[in-house]
C-alpha cells in the first residue's frame, strides 16, 4: 500500500517524539504520512527551544507539549526530574483517556516514558522506534510494554523475541529530497563555481566543530572552499565572513544558528562535516551527500560512534575521532578535491538509502492496530471520558 492510499478506517495515533531534532524529525515524517493515509496524529513534544523551532514549519500538524525533563547528571536535580515526570504521567493518562488512541509510537528520549506507560495502562498497542545502532535507555526500559520494536537493520535487543522486532530505517521527512546543486548553492548566496563545505552539529549544534570552522576558515578560503556552518540555537547569530583565496579573490563563508531547508543545504554541499546523529545520517543518505562524521564523545553508550562506523563501513564517508580534530583540515582538503572518491561515496549513498522505510512502518502500524479489540473491551469503562 502506498502512503497516499486510503485506510480501511481512520485511526488516531499519538507520537512521542520530543526532546531533540533526531526524535522530532522522524515523528514529523510519520505524522505527515499518517495524515496522507487519512489517519489522525498528535505529536507530543517537549518545551525545548529546538522542538519549537523545528515544529514552526509544520502548522498543519497537531503538536502538544508534554511536561518532561531529561535525566539530570547532577543527582541533586533528581527530585525536579521525578516531579516533572510525574506531571507528564498525569498529563499522559488524561490525554490517553480523552483521545482514545488506536496506537502510540515512541521515538525514544525523555518525553517518551510517561506517554508509553499511560498507553500501556489502557492497553493501547505500542510501537517503539529506535534509530541508533546502540538502543537507547528509553527503548530498552520500555520495550516490555511494546507490541512492536523497530530497530536499525542488524541490531537486536537481548531478550526480545524476533516476532516483536522489525528491522527499519529512519523515516525521513518528505521534503528531504536531493535538489539541483547549483540552484541550491545560489539560494544560500554561495557561488556555484567553488567547492562547498557544510558543517552541521545535529539539532543543538557542536561548539568544538564550530570553533574548528572559525579557526580554519582562512586556510579553507585560501584553497577556494566556501563554508556554510549551522552553529546551533543559542550558539551565535547570522554572520557572513570573507577571506581571500590564493589569488586574492574573495571567498564567502556563512554562519547561521539554524537551517529550515536542510535538503537544499545538503544538496549544495560537496562534503559535509557533522556529528553522527541518526537523523542527520539518514538525511545525508537521502540527499546523496558524502560526509566526514565526528561522533559526539559524550553520547549515551557512545551510540554516535556506532552510527558513524556503520556509515563509514557502508561507504558513505569517513569517521574522525573528536580527539583528532587537528587532522580535519587535511582530511577535508583530501576529500573535497578528490572527484573520484566523492563519486564513489555518492554511489554507495544511493545504495544505502532505505527509501521504503516509511511505507513499511505505516503498513506495520496499521496491522498492529487492527488487531486491537474495541476500546471498551480492553481498557474497561474507566477508560472512557464519558464514564
Ligand atoms: C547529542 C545527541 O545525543 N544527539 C542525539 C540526537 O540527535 P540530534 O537531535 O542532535 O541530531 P540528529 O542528527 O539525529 O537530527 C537532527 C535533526 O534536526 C534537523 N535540523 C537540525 C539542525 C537545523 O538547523 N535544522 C534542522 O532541521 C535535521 O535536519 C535532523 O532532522 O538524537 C538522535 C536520534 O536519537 C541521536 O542519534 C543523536 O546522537
Amino acid at each position: 500500500m502506498s502512503s497516499t492510499s486510503q485506510p480501511t478506517h481512520t485511526k488516531t495515533f499519538l507520537l512521542a517524539c520530543g526532546g531533540t531534532g533526531g526524535h522530532l524529525a522522524p515523528g514529523i515524517a510519520l505524522a505527515e504520512a499518517l495524515l496522507a493515509r487519512g489517519h489522525n496524529a498528535t505529536l507530543l513534544i517537549s518545551s525545548k527551544k529546538v522542538d519549537s523551532r523545528l515544529s514552526e514549519k509544520y502548522p498543519h500538524l497537531n503538536f502538544r507539549r508534554v511536561p518532561s525533563a531529561p535525566l539530570p547528571r547532577n543527582p541533586f536535580l533528581l527530585p525536579v526530574f521525578l516531579l516533572r515526570q510525574l506531571h507528564g504521567f498525569l498529563f499522559s493518562i488524561n490525554l490517553v483517556r480523552k483521545t482514545k488512541p488506536d496506537g502510540i509510537v515512541g521515538f525514544g528520549g525523555f518525553t517518551t516514558a510517561s506517554v508509553i506507560i499511560a498507553g500501556a495502562i489502557f492497553r493501547v498497542p505500542i510501537a517503539l522506534h529506535e534509530s541508533n545502532r546502540v538502543p537507547g535507555r528509553a527503548t530498552r526500559f520500555l520495550q516490555p510494554l511494546a507490541t512492536r520494536i523497530f530497530l536499525p537493520p542488524g541490531i537486536a535487543i537481548p531478550g526480545v523475541t524476533r516476532s516483536r522486532m522489525r528491522p527499519m530505517g529512519l523515516p525521513v521527512r518528505k521534503e528531504i529530497q536531493r535538489e539541483p546543486r547549483d540552484a541550491a548553492r545560489a539560494s544560500f548566496g554561495l557561488s556555484p563555481e567553488r567547492s562547498v563545505l557544510v558543517i552541521l552539529g545535529g539539532s543543538q549544534g557542536a561548539t568544538s566543530i564550530n570553533n574548528w570552522a572559525r579557526e580554519n576558515l582562512h586556510t579553507l578560503a585560501r584553497d577556494g572552499i566556501q563554508v556554510y556552518c549551522v552553529t546551533g540555537l543559542g550558539k551565535g547569530g547570522d554572520e557572513i565572513i570573507t577571506h581571500p583565496d590564493a589569488n586574492g579573490r574573495p571567498v564567502k563563508s556563512i554562519f547561521s544558528p539554524f537551517c529550515d531547508r536542510m535538503a537544499a543545504l545538503m544538496s549544495a554541499a560537496d562534503l559535509v562535516v557533522s556529528r553522527a546523529g541518526s537523523g542527520t545520517i539518514a538525511e545525508l543518505i537521502r540527499c546523496v551527500t558524502p560526509a566526514i562524521l565526528i561522533p559526539y564523545p559524550q553520547a549515551a553508550d557512545n551510540h554516535q560512534q556506532a552510527n558513524a562506523l556503520y556509515f563509514e563501513q557502508q561507504g558513505g564517508g569517513v569517521v574522525i575521532d573528536q580527539s583528532r580534530l587537528n587532522t580535519l583540515t587535511r582530511e577535508v582538503r583530501d576529500t573535497i578535491f578528490n572527484d573520484w572518491l566523492l563519486r564513489k561515496f555518492r554511489e554507495n549513498l544511493v545504495r544505502m538509502d532505505r527509501a521504503n522505510s516509511l511505507d513499511l512502518l505505516l503498513d506495520d502500524l496499521e496491522q498492529i492496530t487492527n488487531r486491537r479489540p474495541p476500546h471498551n473491551a480492553k481498557a474497561g469503562k474507566s477508560a472512557s471520558p464519558a464514564a
